[in-house]
């Protein structure tokens, strides 16, 4: 198995690459890129933690060698917010730095899963899909918008709300991943019960967590260690069911876009080929409805900006 990171040097990269350092199954690869001159040193830093993982950094000219045989990739490159901005103030930098990175993912190991961080998500996983298929290699089961640090976080909101270990709280979350798009189903945890005014404060929270963190941070970034986590976990389920493991995880990928938005945070199953199969994400409360409802045009235009990005208006 070998997994590379795209931006490895970065806030998010370094936390994710030392958790893949220390939790791949032995015999793995860990090819660390990024444009920053001092990833070599962060792959030899990474290299002295005694695992069967091997660890190779690739910088800047390097692109190729470093997804070369590559079973996933995942891309946390690109900048992150400060202060008053949005996640799709990102859009100008990001875009241009996803689409050719994708280009090269195309050329190098167009079969691998690819597994989109940088923000904003509800557009960059669109950009993708386009310059994918401009390359004739689109396989829409094995690209994904990594938004399991939503999950994370409502689950631990919800586990300190209801004093209950956040480690056994499962909260679904559906849609995007910016602002309002960002739906949690709190009406589907199991054995918690919440108030109207409870489910209207978490819901705003989750949205709004992001923000949270950037502000705390003054200017430092956004969330990179507890992203750190929530990419680790989503990479070793995937690298789970590659193996044969039944594994669900909450993402966004491309869907039949019948009710939806053409890309949405679904439970999916994971398989040996990235999506084996999109589940439903069940009944939702009238709350849930209405936000999703209200939410959906803006989701469906965060996407059609990426398509234009590609293919022009
Ligand atoms: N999906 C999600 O839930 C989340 C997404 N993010 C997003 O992840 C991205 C990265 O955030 P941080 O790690 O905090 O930023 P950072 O600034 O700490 O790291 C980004 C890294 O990307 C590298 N980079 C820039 N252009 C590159 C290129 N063309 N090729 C390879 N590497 C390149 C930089 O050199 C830097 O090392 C941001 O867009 C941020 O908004 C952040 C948190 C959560
Ligand atoms: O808020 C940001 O800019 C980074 C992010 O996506 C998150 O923390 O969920």
């Amino acid at each position: 198995m070998k997994v590379a990171v795209l931006g490895a040097a970065g806030g998010i990269g370094q936390a994710l690459s030392l958790l893949l350092k220390t939790q791949l199954p032995a015999g793995s690869e860990l090819s660390l890129y990024d444009v920053a001159p001092v990833v070599p040193g962060v792959a030899v830093d990474l290299s002295h933690i005694p695992t069967d993982v091997k660890v190779t950094g690739f910088g800047k000219d390097n692109l190729a060698d470093a997804l070369i045989g590559s079973d996933i990739v995942l891309i946390p490159a690109g900048v992150p917010r400060k202060p008053g901005m949005d996640r799709s103030d990102l859009f100008n930098i990001n875009a241009g730095i996803v689409r050719n990175l994708i280009d090269a993912i195309a050329d190098n190991c167009p079969k691998a899963c690819i597994c989109v961080i940088t923000n904003p998500v509800n557009t960059t996983v669109a950009i993708a899909a386009e310059a994918l298929k401009a390359k004739g290699v689109y396989n829409k089961n094995k690209l994904f918008g990594v938004t399991t640090l939503d999950v994370i976080r409502a689950e631990t909101f919800v586990g300190n709300l209801k004093g209950l270990n956040p480690a056994n709280v499962h909260v679904p979350v559906i849609g995007g991943h910016s602002g309002t798009t960002i739906l949690p189903l709190l009406s589907q945890v199991e054995g918690v019960e919440f108030t109207a005014e409870e489910v209207a404060s978490l819901t705003t929270r989750i949205q709004n967590a992001g923000t949270e963190v950037v502000e705390a941070k003054a200017g430092g970034g956004s969330a990179t260690l507890s992203m750190g986590q929530a990419a680790a976990r989503f990479c070793l389920s995937l690298v789970a069911a590659m193996r044969g493991d039944n594994v669900v995880e909450y993402t966004y990928v491309q869907t039949d876009g019948s009710d939806d938005a053409a890309f949405f945070s679904h439970p999916v199953r994971l398989g040996n080929n990235g999506v084996e199969e999109i589940l439903s994400y069940g009944e939702l409360s009238e709350f849930e409805q209405n936000a999703k409802e209200s939410m959906l045009a803006g989701l469906r235009a965060d996407i059609q900006l990426g398509v234009e990005f590609v293919n022009g208006k």
